[in-house]
């Protein structure tokens, strides 16, 4: 962090009047037709230097970017010191500075590759072995419950990165799941989760896991103590709860204040932040579906793109490259949004997920210094698997007045190759046809060519397809556990470079503590109407008018 506003660096400065005098000239047509091999300038595979063997292809060619725009792009990274702060991060220095914490969801997953002066790193290695004894016994069917059943069902309670990690990740790996292990998650205060999800349990057979960093946030707390009751209206003495009861937390006073015995608890630290806590403890309920050596895949392959990120000169540094491109848009072209866009059912929740990881971290309007802004930060980030999007969204992404830069991700194989791999095939044909369509667009000559004369104007101008429109195509041979983990801590660190070159801290989140302030003081309001004070008359409108139906 240079304490400097990203506008005030000399190649912020410089990105401006590229974009100012040269944007006329980006077009994707012409820059491929100049370049005839544009794609190997633009593109780059990645080997995974240690662990297990990944691999995948990065296309990012069709950009709006030259060379020049690039290089320009990459000193603005330099200028910004995003070296020095990522070996600050990996080293334990307390980057999170507001918080006063370091930033180690890397030594999760590090394996003793390197040496972090934080305490807490050193005991990973036991809560990874706890988890493994643990997801072991229940898998195996050793870990009885009060009656002497084995678990067949687990509920993951918690929120927020306390959830969407988990869910996230079971999901992309189902197809190592172990299949007489029903999982399920619930996160929403609404009781209808709860309920609906109990409504599946058997109170003889089913594994609750609270799974909350501070085990104070309320959703959390409220759907575990509902759990916990519906659990003892069945097995009526406390002492059993030990058995269907176990809790992921760095608070131990709470958790042993609800009733879960100490064995039972997950350790970790408050270095992990809630959206990077997959890795942690908080990933009990991914070991328990797909197995431990799988979650253990999967964290080896986030550490092998640790290692690239650290290690790989910016011009080759996947992270990098994402996060410039972005700035690029974000900042220069004034796009703002990004889309996620996984063609692999598998990834279904990708975008959800990096909802979390990208918006909160990045959603920020004042720099470590405290400045205000003058310029954009994290973009909003959405996205769905294809092709479901193709027949929804992506009108307004192809003909829309918005740019919206995009990924494209695909796996090169499936786990069901079903009717001899022809719904795979016709899969890819959509990834590969998307992102060209998006660049290249159709002409209103083209359209008039095809169609023939006789057409109505509005016809063939509604038929055009501008193109110009940037994304990034990544290609891998297979969803594994590692290829995950790789791709997860790829999209953190593009986070990660982001944050560090528009000065903002990613590891806070004081933006959504407010709500949740309001919220309290309203509870406390909502019995009759005289409760009702200090509020605005919409805010008092609509609680009066709750008022009338109110249920006990
Ligand atoms: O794990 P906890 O402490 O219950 O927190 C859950 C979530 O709580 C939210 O308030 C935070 O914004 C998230 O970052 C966090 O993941």
């Amino acid at each position: 962090m240079s304490g400097k506003l990203a506008s005030e660096y000399a190649a912020w400065k410089k990105l401006e009047e590229i974009h100012a005098s040269e944007q006329s000239r980006l077009v994707l047509r012409e820059l491929f037709a100049q370049d005839p091999a544009r794609f190997a300038h633009f593109s780059t595979e990645y080997t995974s230097p240690s662990g297990p063997d990944v691999t995948f292809l990065l296309d990012y060619s069709k950009n709006l970017v030259t060379q020049p725009i690039l290089d320009t792009l990459l000193a603005l990274v330099r200028e910004a010191d995003v070296e020095r702060v990522r070996d600050s991060m990996f080293a334990g220095e307390h980057i999170n500075t507001s918080e006063d914490r370091a930033v180690l969801h890397v030594a999760l997953r590090n394996f003793g590759d390197f040496k972090i002066a934080e305490a807490g790193t050193d005991d990973v290695s036991a809560v990874l072995e706890h988890m493994k004894v643990f997801s072991n016994a229940v898998r195996s069917g050793a870990w009885k419950g009060y009656t002497g059943k084995s678990i067949d069902t687990i509920v993951n309670i918690g929120i927020g990165g306390s959830d969407l990690g988990p869910v996230m990740v079971t999901e992309a790996l189902k197809h190592y799941s172990k299949r007489d292990l029903t999982a399920h998650f619930v996160s929403n205060i609404d009781g209808t989760h709860i309920a609906e999800t109990l409504k599946l349990c058997n109170p003889e057979s089913t594994l609750f896991i609270i799974a909350s960093k501070t085990f104070t946030t309320q959703e959390t707390i409220t759907n575990a103590e509902s759990a916990r009751d519906w659990f003892l209206a069945s097995a009526a003495d406390k002492a059993h709860v030990a058995k269907h009861f176990v809790a992921l937390s760095t608070n131990t006073a709470a958790v042993t204040s609800f009733g879960i015995a100490k064995e039972n608890m997950f350790q970790f630290w408050d270095w992990v932040g809630g959206r990077y806590s997959l890795w942690s403890a908080i990933g009990l309920s991914i070991a328990l579906v797909i197995g431990y050596d799988n979650f253990e895949e999967l964290l080896k392959g986030a550490h092998g793109m640790d290692q690239h990120f650290l290690k790989t000169p910016l011009e080759k540094n996947l992270p990098v490259i994402l996060a410039i491109l972005g700035i690029w848009y974000n900042d220069f072209y004034g796009a703002q949004t990004h889309a996620l866009l996984p063609y692999d059912q598998y990834l279904h929740k990708f975008a959800d997920y990096f909802q979390q990881g990208d918006m909160e971290s990045n959603g920020k309007t004042v720099t470590k210094g405290g400045q205000r802004v003058n310029y954009q930060t994290g973009p909003i980030l959405w996205g769905a698997a294809g092709t479901n999007g193709q027949h929804s969204f992506y009108q307004l992404v192809h003909q829309g007045t918005k740019l919206i830069p995009a990924d494209f991700l695909a796996p090169a194989t499936t786990h069901n190759p079903i009717a001899n791999s022809k719904h795979h095939r016709i899969l890819l044909s959509n990834f590969f046809a998307q992102p060209e369509a998006l660049a290249f667009g159709k002409t209103e000559e083209e359209v008039r060519k095809e169609l023939g004369p006789g057409q109505s104007e509005a016809l063939y101008k509604s038929k055009v397809f501008e193109g110009n429109k940037p994304s990034n195509s990544l290609i891998f041979p297979k969803l594994t556990p590692a290829t995950l983990g790789a791709l997860i801590a790829m999209y953190e660190h593009k986070i990660f470079v982001q944050g560090v070159v528009w000065g903002i801290n990613s590891f806070d989140q004081m933006g959504v503590e407010l709500g949740k302030v309001l919220a309290k003081n309203i509870l406390a309001q909502l019995g009759t109407p005289e409760d009702v004070k200090g509020h605005d008359s919409s805010t008092t409108g609509l609680i009066h008018y709750y008022q009338k139906y109110r249920q006990e």
